[in-house]
């Protein structure tokens, strides 16, 4: 169990993380999300003790991270895959972790074996891996004193999309078996996939947090129906959906509608339209995510022209 209370950092006078407070509990998944500069390494770096809070507290099983007599042990940490000493091999960086937690080296290859890294790789130094390697890499230090919390920054960048399948797979049943994991991304989908709560971050602030089907529920929301549609005839289309009075802007090669698709499939009957696609166009998280956050977004950036200069 994680708990994060009242959670304060200011840079001079910024503050980079504002009076954050939630709980990660055993069993479960929670994604960590927010735009880019919300907060969310800070966050996680103040709960492992590499930056200090300016105000507020973090335990992990009851205890301020510094006071666990083996963190390894108890929480398995992945902020940075490029943190480890560029000039030793991976196997190395495992063994020396393993030394440190008083772990057999047989988990070692334990640990290699189980993040799909050959022996081959293992010998390589970490500044000739990819950054999938590295990640790979990462997470088995995380894992390596089979610890009951994670707290992962982005774990799955730079994943092909088998690993970030395994990946996803991995973390889940390590949370069925009892695990607390708290995983940060900017991957929306992954999130869905596979976190069981959710923190919605921006500027330093949970701007909304809860079971993730509360929360995809609200994105999807009353008045948030949204349809892709295309038909033989768009015109008639058009026409259907102005008569209808429903707001619909060109998307793609037919149009974007504000109404779901079971009133659209109904209309483009009576009209005796044929439709060539209709599907969902809502993306419940996203929605919710770019609105929670709008006023954190950066797309108000000068829109640039083809040659990379401001239009
Ligand atoms: N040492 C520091 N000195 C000054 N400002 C800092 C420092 N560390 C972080 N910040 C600022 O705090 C804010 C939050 O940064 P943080 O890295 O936590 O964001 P993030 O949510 O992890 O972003 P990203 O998704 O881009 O990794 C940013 O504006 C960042 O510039």
């Amino acid at each position: 169990m994680i708990e994060v209370n009242g959670l304060t950092r200011t840079y001079g006078g910024f503050t980079a993380v504002d009076d954050v407070s939630f709980t990660c509990e055993p069993g479960s998944v929670t994604g960590f999300l927010g735009p880019n500069g919300a907060g969310k390494t800070t966050t996680m770096r103040i709960m492992v003790g590499l930056t200090p809070a300016t105000s507020g507290t973090v335990t992990i099983g009851g205890h301020a991270y510094r006071d666990l007599p083996n963190p390894g042990r108890r929480v398995g940490v992945l902020l940075d895959a490029s943190a480890q000493h560029a000039g030793r091999t991976g196997r190395e960086i495992l063994t020396l972790g393993a030394r440190t937690m008083g772990l057999p080296s047989s988990r070692v290859d334990e640990m290699l074996a189980m993040v799909s890294l050959s022996e081959t790789e293992a010998k390589r130094r970490l500044r000739n891996y990819s950054l999938g390697m590295k990640q790979r890499l990462g997470i088995a230090h995380a894992l390596l004193g089979d610890p009951e919390v994670l707290i992962l920054d982005e774990p799955a960048n730079g994943l092909d999309p088998a690993g970030i399948r395994w990946m996803r797979d991995l973390l889940k049943g390590y949370a069925r078996r009892g695990g607390t994991v708290l995983l940060s991304s900017h991957l929306l989908h992954e999130v869905e996939l596979i976190a069981d709560e959710m923190i919605l971050i921006g500027h330093g602030r949970i701007v909304a947090r809860g079971d993730k089907q509360a929360l995809l529920a609200r994105g999807a929301g009353e008045g948030r129906a949204s349809s892709i549609v295309s038909a033989l005839d768009q015109d008639a289309l058009a026409g259907a959906l102005h008569q209808a009075g429903y707001a619909a802007t060109p998307e793609g090669s037919g149009f974007r509608v504000a109404a779901s698709t079971a009133d659209v499939g109904r209309l483009a009957l009576e009209h005796l339209v044929v439709l060539t696609e209709l599907r969902n166009g809502a993306s419940g998280l996203e929605d919710l995510f770019l609105e929670l956050t709008s006023d954190t977004q950066r797309e108000t950036a000068p829109a640039l022209d083809t040659n990379g200069a401001a239009a």
